[in-house]
C-alpha cells in the first residue's frame, strides 16, 4: 500500500504534467518529454502494483500514442519530425537539443546517405531473425524513417509494413551530411552504439497485450502494440541515465533480470508463471521460488487428482498402492487427519505426522511405515481413509433440539477429556465406548456429526452395514485396519452407525463371515476400551438396541437413550426451521403445532415443516409460479401446518416406543 503522501505526490506530478502539456506554452520537445515521463510513471505504478495491468495497458497506450504523435509529426510547430536529425546526430555524435536548430536534411535526401542505405541492406539480411539488442538498435536507426508513404512506416511491430523490406527512395543529396565510412554510422561511431537504447529497456511495454518490441522486429507478431517504439527508441538516447543500481526504471530491469529488452517484457513474467503452474516450481534462474498460497493449492490439487504412481512400501508386503493414502480426500472437518504412514521429515508422538503436501515423485524411496500398520494391507488402509467423515457442514450442539441429558453426558465424556486429558485420568478417565440408542429419526446420527465437529478428534465414521456388505470376506480385516489406523491418529472417535447390523446377537444360522467380523470387532473394541493409553472412543448408534450382542453391550459402557423430542424440543425445531423462511405463525399457533405434533420424532418434525413450507406455493396458480419473484411468495401460515398434519404422521408407533423405554430402563445409563 502506498502511503497517502506518496499518492498525493503522484497526483500532483500527474496534474502538473497535465497542465504543462495542455497549457500551450511548452515546446514539442517538452511535450514529448512530458508524455514520455507519463509513460514511465505508468510503468512505475504498474511495477509497484499501484495500478492494475488493464489500467496500465490503457494508460500506456494513451500516452505512448500521444508521445508518438508528437515525435512522428512533421509539423514544424507541433511535431518533432526529427528522425533524420537523430540519424545525423548519431552520425556526428553531436547533440541537437536546441529548439532553434534547423536541420539541413530533407525527407528525401536522407535516403541518399550511404550509411542509411547500408543499414537498410543490413536490415534486409537480418530480417526474420531475432536480433541481439545491439543489432536491434541498428534496425531502429535504419528503419527510423519517415511518416509519409514511401515513408512507409518505421520500425516496430506497430507499423504495418517493414521498412527493411521497403526501402524508401528519395532524391537529392546534401553534401554537408558527413559520411561515416563503409560500415555505416553505427559501427563507425562506437560511442553512439553504447548510447543506444540497448541499455534502456524501459519502453519494452511490460503489459501482456502491449508487449511492444522495443527493437523493431524482436516481436513482429504483436500488432496491437502502441506506436511508440520508433519515436521512443530515437528519443531515449538523449535521456539521462540512472546510475547502475540506482532507482528508477532501471531497477525494474534488475528485478526482472539484467538484460535486454525482452527480459523485461511481461511475456517473460507470464512464462515464468506458466512454468510454475506446469510443474509446481519455478525454473532455476527465473523468478524467485516463492509460491502464492493459490499456486501452492493448485499444485497440490493437481497432485491429488493425478497422484504419481507410488511404489508400494516393501514393508506393506501387499500389492502396490495406486492412490496415495488419504490424499484423495480432504482432512475431516477439523483438518486433523494425518496419514498413517509417517514421512521421513518428522512425526508425532504416535508415529503419525501431520499431513503434508505429497511432493514425492515416483522415484522417491518408500517412506517407513508405522509399526502398527505393517501387518495391514495398504488397500485396507486406503479404504479406511476413505471412510473418514469429512462431508457436510459442521453441526453444533445447538442444532440438536432437546436430548439435554445425552448432550451433557457426551460433552463430559468426549469434549472435555479431549480438552483436558490431564484432568480426566484414572477413575475420571472417559469411557471408551458409547451407545446411542432410540427410535429412528431422533438425532443419533446428528449427534455423531456433532461429536465429529466439536471434539477436535480424528473422526472415523463407518456404517456397520458397509463393513458387512461392501467388503464381503474382508470385513474383519477392515475392522482390524480401522482400529489400527485410529490408534495412529489419536485422539480418535470411531462412529459406527447402525451398529446393530454389526453386533447383532450371534446366532447358529449366521454367515461365517459376519461371525468373524463380529468377533474381530469385539476383540478390537476390547483392546480399545481396556487400554488406558489409547485415546480412542467408539460411538455406536442404533435404533434396534435389543439386537445387540451382550458382549458388545458390555463394552459400550455408556448407553444413552435418545428419545422422541419433548414439546420444548419440538418447538425449538419448528422455530429454528421457520426462522429461515418467510413465516407468519404467531406464538400461539406455534404452540398449537407443538401440541398437535406429540409423538413426532425430530425427523418427523422436519418433514412437517417441509410440507407446510410448500403450502404457500401450492396456493399459487401454475402460471404465477413461472413469473413470481421469490419475495412475492406468501409467508407460511398456520393453515399450511394444518394441511401438513393431514399427510405427515409420526413414524414411531407407541408399541415401538415402549420397547425402547423398556430397554432403556434395563440397560440405559440415563436418569
Ligand atoms: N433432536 C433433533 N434436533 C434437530 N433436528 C433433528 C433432531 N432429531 C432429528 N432431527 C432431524 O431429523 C433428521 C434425521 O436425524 P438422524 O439421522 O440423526 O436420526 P437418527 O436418530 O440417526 O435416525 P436413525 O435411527 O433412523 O438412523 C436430522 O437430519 C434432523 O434434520
Ligand atoms: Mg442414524
Amino acid at each position: 500500500m502506498q502511503a497517502p503522501s506518496s499518492r498525493a505526490v503522484h497526483l500532483s506530478e500527474w496534474q502538473k504534467n497535465y497542465f504543462a502539456v495542455t497549457s500551450g506554452t511548452c515546446t514539442a520537445v517538452q511535450k514529448a518529454e512530458a508524455y514520455r515521463a507519463q509513460v514511465l510513471r505508468v510503468q512505475y505504478a504498474w511495477a509497484n502494483s499501484e495500478i492494475s495491468q488493464v489500467c496500465a495497458s490503457r494508460l500506456f497506450k494513451k500516452y505512448a500514442e500521444k508521445y508518438s504523435a508528437i515525435v512522428d509529426s512533421d509539423n514544424v510547430e507541433t511535431g518533432l519530425n526529427n528522425y533524420a536529425e537523430n540519424v545525423l546526430t548519431v552520425a556526428r555524435a553531436q547533440r541537437t537539443d536546441s529548439d532553434q536548430w534547423q536541420s539541413g536534411l530533407s525527407l528525401s535526401n536522407v535516403f541518399q546517405m550511404r550509411s542509411v542505405q547500408e543499414m537498410m541492406r543490413a536490415g534486409e539480411k537480418l530480417r526474420g531473425s531475432l536480433l541481439a539488442p545491439a543489432d536491434a538498435s541498428v534496425v531502429i536507426h535504419g528503419g527510423a524513417v519517415v511518416p509519409d508513404p514511401p515513408k512507409s512506416s518505421v520500425c516496430g511491430g506497430s507499423r504495418e509494413s517493414d521498412p527493411l523490406t521497403k526501402p524508401a527512395h528519395g532524391t537529392g543529396w546534401t553534401p554537408d551530411i558527413p559520411e561515416s565510412g563503409p560500415s555505416g554510422p553505427l559501427s563507425a561511431q562506437p560511442p553512439v552504439a553504447t548510447n543506444t537504447p540497448k541499455t534502456c529497456p524501459m519502453f519494452s511495454a511490460p503489459f501482456g497485450d502491449l508487449a511492444t518490441p522495443l527493437f523493431g522486429n524482436v516481436r513482429k507478431d504483436n500488432s496491437s502494440a502502441p506506436k511508440a517504439s520508433p519515436g521512443l527508441s530515437l528519443f531515449l538516447p538523449r535521456q539521462p541515465r540512472s546510475p547502475a543500481g540506482g532507482e528508477g526504471p532501471w531497477d525494474r530491469s534488475a528485478f526482472y533480470g539484467s538484460g535486454p529488452a525482452e527480459a523485461l517484457s511481461a511475456p517473460t513474467l507470464s512464462e515464468a508463471l506458466r512454468n510454475t503452474e506446469g510443474n509446481g516450481h519455478r525454473e532455476e534462474g527465473g523468478l524467485p521460488t516463492f509460491k502464492t498460497a493459490k499456486e501452492q493449492l493448485w499444485v497440490e490439487q493437481q497432485k491429488k487428482h493425478h497422484p504419481p504412481a507410488r511404489v508400494a512400501a516393501p514393508s506393506y508386503g501387499g500389492s502396490g498402492v495406486k492412490k496415495s493414502l488419504g490424499a484423495s480426500r480432504s482432512r475431516g472437518i477439523f483438518g486433523k487427519f494425518v496419514p498413517p504412514v509417517p514421512k521421513p521429515d518428522g512425526g508425532d508422538a504416535h508415529g503419525g505426522v501431520q499431513h503434508k503436501p505429497d511432493s514425492a515423485g515416483p522415484a522417491e524411496p518408500a517412506p517407513p511405515v508405522d509399526e502398527r500398520l505393517k501387518s495391514l494391507e495398504p488397500k485396507m488402509i486406503e479404504l479406511i481413509m476413505s471412510e473418514i467423515m469429512d462431508h457436510g457442514p459442521p453441526v453444533t450442539w445447538d442444532d440438536i433440539a432437546g436430548v439435554e441429558f445425552a448432550k451433557a453426558t457426551i460433552k463430559e465424556i468426549v469434549v472435555w477429556p479431549m480438552m483436558r486429558p490431564d484432568i480426566f485420568t484414572g477413575l475420571r478417565g472417559p469411557p471408551k465406548g458409547i451407545l446411542l440408542f432410540g427410535p429412528p429419526g431422533t438425532g443419533k446420527t446428528l449427534i455423531g456429526k456433532c461429536i465429529a465437529s466439536q471434539s477436535g478428534a480424528t473422526f472415523f465414521s463407518i456404517s456397520a452395514s458397509s463393513l458387512t456388505s461392501k467388503w464381503v470376506g474382508e470385513g474383519e480385516k477392515m475392522v482390524r485396519a480401522l482400529f489400527a489406523v485410529a490408534r495412529c491418529q489419536q485422539p480418535a472417535v470411531i462412529f459406527i452407525d447402525e451398529i446393530d447390523s454389526l453386533l447383532s446377537q450371534r446366532a447358529d444360522g449366521e454367515h461365517e463371515s459376519s461371525r468373524r467380523i463380529k468377533t474381530e470387532f469385539l476383540v478390537q473394541l476390547d483392546g480399545a476400551t481396556t487400554s488406558s493409553e489409547d485415546r480412542i472412543l467408539v460411538v455406536g448408534a442404533t435404533n434396534r438396541p435389543q439386537e445387540i450382542d451382550e458382549a458388545a453391550r458390555r463394552r459400550l459402557v455408556k448407553r444413552l437413550y435418545i428419545p422422541l423430542p419433548e414439546a420444548s424440543a419440538r418447538k425449538q425445531i419448528v422455530t429454528r426451521l421457520m426462522s429461515r423462511e418467510q413465516c407468519s405463525l404467531r406464538e400461539e399457533e406455534i404452540e398449537l403445532v407443538v401440541q398437535r405434533s406429540a409423538g413426532f420424532s425430530g425427523a418427523d418434525m422436519t418433514q412437517l415443516c417441509r410440507e407446510a413450507s410448500l403450502g404457500p406455493i401450492r396456493s399459487l396458480q401454475a402460471a404465477d409460479i413461472a413469473t413470481i419473484t421469490a419475495d412475492q411468495v406468501p409467508p407460511i401460515a398456520y393453515v399450511d401446518f394444518d394441511n401438513a398434519f393431514r399427510t405427515v404422521r409420526p413414524s414411531v408407533s407407541p408399541t415401538d416406543l415402549e420397547l425402547y423405554e423398556n430397554w432403556n430402563r434395563t440397560f440405559g445409563c440415563g436418569k
